[in-house]
């Protein structure tokens, strides 16, 4: 089962969120590869490879992705995603009038890829704090557990 957690943070929260996700992926007994795409690059062709996406985003202007999405985004308009399963998260700030609209905007997308929606989307105030780190973790578990399931039930 091959699950990876890809992220852009500017200032660290949704790395911190993903970080979060992969200790209740680990916690589930399973195991993730995080990519910080800015820093690593990821092509939109190799989310293909894996049985469960989680993708995470801050949100940038008026609710919108930030620029570092944009190649990974523009590109995903190429790909086929059916048989691969996802989750979107990401920090946001609910000062601005559209709350975490690159969240919403890369779910749509990933569901036009065929790739089906594993949970909701999870959106978090700023930085996690107390609960909220536990929610994050939670999250993860959850993700990994519910693949895991629908594998298992494939199989059968
Ligand atoms: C210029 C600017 C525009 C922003 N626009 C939005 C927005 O429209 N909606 C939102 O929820 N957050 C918005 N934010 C807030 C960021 O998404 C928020 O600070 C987030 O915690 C940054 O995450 P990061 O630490 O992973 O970079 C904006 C921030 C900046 C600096």
């Amino acid at each position: 089962m091959k699950i990876l957690v890809a992220y852009v943070s500017m200032s660290g929260s949704t790395e911190e969120i993903s970080e979060l996700i992969v200790e209740g992926i680990e916690a589930a007994g399973h195991s993730a590869e995080r990519i910080h795409i800015e820093e690593e690059g990821l092509e939109a062709k190799a989310l293909a490879a894996y049985d469960g996406i989680l993708i995470g985003s801050y949100t940038y202007g008026n609710g919108d992705l930030p620029y570092e999405m944009d190649d990974f985004y523009d590109d995903l308009n190429d790909v086929e995603l059916a048989h691969t399963t996802f989750a979107v998260f990401g920090s946001c700030d609910s000062a601005y009038e559209i709350y975490g609209g690159a969240v919403d905007t890369l779910e749509k997308k990933l569901i036009d890829c065929g790739s089906v929606q594993l949970q909701s989307s999870l959106k978090v105030e700023l930085a996690p704090m107390g609960e909220e780190m536990e929610a994050c973790r939670q999250y993860g578990r959850q993700f990994a557990e519910r693949l895991h399931e629908t594998k298992t039930t494939q199989q059968k």
